[in-house]
C-alpha cells in the first residue's frame, strides 16, 4: 500500500539509537561489566574448590565468590534500567517524529490511506523499537564480547574441550542464519495484519450507526476476526521459529555439556585433567549460555525491529505539507476581504482519474456573497479544496489576492480563510476547544461574539457546562444544524478575509436555514463569502451565482438574470419551487 523507504532499515534503526549513544554506552558497559564479573564466578568457584581440596582457609575465596555474585547482579540491574529507560526515550522520539509526519500529510495521501493502519504504526510498531534499539543492540555487542571472552578463558583452561564448544557454537550460528529471515518476514506480516485490523475497526466506528441500522454487525465482525486471526497466525509463526531456535540452542549446549563431561571425565580418571579445571570448564560452558542466549534474542529482536522500521519509514516517505513560514493566526490589520480568481483550472484528483475540473474560470472579490450552484458532482466542493490547497491544480492557476496559492506559505494562505466543511465535523472535546481550534488565542469576548453570530446561544445555555461542556466523538451529541453552526462559529473566530461555506445537503430545518442565511449575509457585509449552495433559497440574494456543470462554469450572474438566461439554473430553481420552469 505504501512506498518503500529510501534508506536501508538497519541504517535507519541505528539512526534512532544514535542520539542516545552516550547512555547506551554507559548502560552497555555496565551490562558488560556485570557479565565480566559473572565470567569471574567460575574462576572464583575453582578457587573455593581448590581451597577446599587443599584444606586451606576458606573465608577469602568464599567472600570473593559472594562479592562476584552480588556486584555482578547490582551492576547488571543498573545497566538494564538505563537501557530500558533509553528504550522508552527512543520510542518517544520516534512517536513524536511519526505523529508530526502523520498530522502534516497531504490530503491526497490521506485519501488513499487507512487511518486504523496508521494508528497501528504509531502505537504497535514503535513499541517494537523499544527493546531492539537499546538492550537489543547492547546485548548484541555484549553477547559477542562475552562469548569471545568465554572462549578465550576456555582456550586457556583446555584447548581440546574448547573444540567441542566451538562445534556447538557453529551449529547455533547455522541455525540462526536459517531462522532469522523467517522471523523478520513473519513479524512484518503480523504487524501489517494488526494494521489491517485497526483499519477494519475504524471502518466500523466511522459508520457505527449505519452498521447497526444495516444489521451488519456479524459481517463486520467476520472481517475483524479475519484480520485478528491473520495477525495471530503470523504471531504464532514468529513464536514457533523463536521456540525452535531457542530449543535447538539449548539442545546444542546440552549436547556440548555431555560431550565435555564424558571427554573431561575420562581425562580426569586418566589423571590428565584436574577435576577443578573440568568443573570450571563446565561452569563456563553453562555461563556461555547467557551470551549465546543474548545473541539469539537480540538477533530475533533485531528482525522485529527492522520489520517495524520498514513500516514506520513507509510513512516518512509519504508527501507532507510544508506549513513552515508565514504568520499563522497573526491578525492582520486591516482585514480586507480577500479576492479569489480561478484561471482556466484543470484538475484531476489522481493521475489515473478523469479531470473533475475542465478549465474552470471565475472571479470573486471584495465583500459580498458568491454562490456556487450546480448538480451533484459538478465540482463545487473541489473549488474550495483547491483554494485551501488541499490539492494543487493540474493546470491553470488559483489566485488569492492576486498571488498564485502555490506561491503563498500554507499558513499564510489558510490564515486568511475560514472554512466550513459540508459535513461540519466536530472534534471530540469541549465546545470551547472546538470553537478555538482555528483561533487558540480567542478571548472570552471573541467566543461570545462568535457564539451570538452563529446563533449558538441556545446551545451554550442548554449544554451542561456551557462552553466547557463536552461534545461527544464526532459531535454525536449535537444535532446536524448545531454542528453546522459550531463549524460556522469556528470559522468566524478566525476573522477570515475569505469565508468558504459548504452548505449541508440536509440537516437544516426552516428555522436553521433562516439562521444560516442571516449569518451568511451578515458575514458577507465585511468579508468575501463563497458558499456552495444546495438550496437555492439560501442564495437568491447573492451578489453573483456561479453555475457549474460537469467540471465547467456555465454562467456567472445574479439570480434574476440566471432565471432568464440559463436553462440549467432555471431547472434547478424549478426543482426547488423557486420559479416556474421554462414552458410551465
Ligand atoms: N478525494 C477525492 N478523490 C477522488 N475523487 C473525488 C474526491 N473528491 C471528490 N471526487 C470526485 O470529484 C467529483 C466532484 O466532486 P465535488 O465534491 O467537487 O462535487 P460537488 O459539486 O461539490 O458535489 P455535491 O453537490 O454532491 O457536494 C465527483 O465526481 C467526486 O466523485
Amino acid at each position: 500500500m505504501l512506498r518503500a523507504a529510501p534508506r536501508a532499515p538497519l541504517h535507519r534503526l541505528l539512526s534512532h539509537a544514535r542520539p542516545h549513544l552516550r547512555v547506551l554506552l554507559v548502560g552497555g558497559s555496565l551490562t558488560l561489566a556485570g557479565g565480566a564479573v559473572g565470567l569471574a564466578q567460575p574462576l572464583a568457584a575453582r578457587y573455593v574448590i581448590d581451597a577446599l581440596g587443599a584444606g586451606g582457609p576458606l573465608l577469602a575465596p568464599v567472600l570473593l565468590l559472594a562479592a562476584a555474585v552480588v556486584v555482578g547482579a547490582l551492576i547488571g540491574a543498573l545497566g538494564s534500567f538505563l537501557l530500558e529507560r533509553t528504550g522508552q526515550g527512543v520510542v518517544l522520539d520516534v512517536r513524536r517524529g511519526l505523529a508530526g509526519s502523520l498530522v502534516r500529510l497531504r490530503v491526497a495521501e490521506v485519501d488513499r490511506l487507512t487511518p486504523g493502519d496508521l494508528v497501528a504504526r504509531l502505537t504497535a510498531d514503535t513499541t517494537l523499537l523499544r527493546t531492539v534499539t537499546t538492550s537489543g543492540l547492547t546485548d548484541l555487542v555484549t553477547g559477542a564480547v562475552l562469548l569471545v571472552g568465554g572462549i578465550a578463558v576456555m582456550a586457556v583452561l583446555d584447548p581440546v574441550l574448547l573444540l567441542v564448544t566451538l562445534g556447538m557454537i557453529l551449529v547455533v550460528g547455522v541455525l540462526m542464519a536459517l531462522v532469522l529471515p523467517r522471523i523478520g518476514r513473519a513479524t512484518q506480516e503480523a504487524q501489517a495484519a494488526l494494521g489491517a485490523m485497526g483499519g477494519r475497526l475504524e471502518r466500523v466506528f466511522g459508520a457505527f450507526r449505519t452498521v447497526k441500522a444495516s444489521s451488519a454487525e456479524d459481517t463486520e465482525l467476520a472481517r475483524l476476526d479475519e484480520a485478528a486471526v491473520d495477525s495471530w497466525r503470523k504471531g504464532v509463526a514468529v513464536a514457533g521459529w523463536s521456540a525452535l531456535s531457542g530449543t535447538f540452542t539449548g539442545l546444542a549446549v546440552n549436547v556440548a555439556f555431555l560431550v565435555v563431561l564424558a571427554l573431561g571425565g575420562g581425562r580426569v580418571a586418566a589423571g590428565t585433567l584436574e577435576v577443578s579445571t573440568l568443573i570450571a570448564f563446565l561452569l563456563l560452558l553453562f555461563y556461555l549460555m547467557q551470551p549465546i542466549g543474548m545473541l539469539v534474542t537480540s538477533l530475533t529482536d533485531l528482525q522485529a525491529g527492522l520489520a517495524a522500521v520498514r513500516r514506520i519509514d513507509e510513512v516518512a516517505g509519504l508527501d507532507r505539507e510544508d506549513t513552515g513560514g508565514g504568520t499563522a493566526g497573526a491578525p492582520e490589520a486591516p482585514r480586507e476581504p480577500a479576492s479569489v480568481v480561478f484561471e482556466d483550472v484543470v484538475f484531476r484528483y489522481r493521475p489515473e482519474l478523469p479531470p473533475v475540473h475542465h478549465g474552470v474560470s471565475f472571479a470573486a472579490s471584495g465583500a459580498g456573497l458568491t454562490a456556487l450552484v450546480g448538480p451533484s458532482g459538478a465540482g463545487k466542493t473541489t473549488v474550495f479544496s483547491l483554494i485551501e490547497r488541499f490539492y494543487d491544480a493540474t493546470s491553470g492557476r488559483v489566485l488569492l489576492d492576486g498571488t498564485d496559492v502555490r506561491d503563498l506559505p500554507l499558513r499564510d494562505l489558510r490564515a486568511r480563510i475560514g472554512y466550513v466543511e459540508q459535513d461540519a465535523p466536530v472534534l471530540e472535546g469541549t465546545l470551547r476547544e472546538n470553537l478555538a481550534l482555528a483561533a487558540p488565542d480567542a478571548t472570552d469576548a471573541d467566543l461570545a461574539e462568535a457564539v451570538a453570530r452563529a446563533r449558538l446561544t441556545d446551545l451554550v445555555s442548554r449544554l451542561p457546562g456551557g462552553l466547557d461542556g463536552v461534545i461527544g466523538h464526532r459531535g454525536v451529541t449535537l444535532s446536524g444544524g448545531e454542528r453546522q453552526r459550531v463549524a460556522i462559529a469556528r470559522a468566524l473566530l478566525r476573522r477570515p478575509r475569505l469565508l468558504l461555506m459548504d452548505e449541508a445537503t440536509s440537516q437544516l430545518d426552516a428555522a436553521n436555514e433562516g439562521a444560516l442565511k442571516e449569518v451568511m449575509m451578515d458575514a458577507a457585509r465585511t468579508t468575501n463569502v463563497i458558499v456552495v449552495a444546495h438550496r437555492l433559497s439560501t442564495v437568491t440574494g447573492a451578489d453573483r451565482i456561479v453555475v457549474m456543470d460537469a467540471g465547467r462554469v456555465r454562467a456567472v450572474d445574479t439570480h434574476a438574470e440566471l432565471l432568464e438566461g440559463d436553462d440549467l439554473y432555471r431547472d434547478l430553481a424549478a426543482g426547488q419551487l423557486l420559479a416556474p420552469a421554462q414552458g410551465n
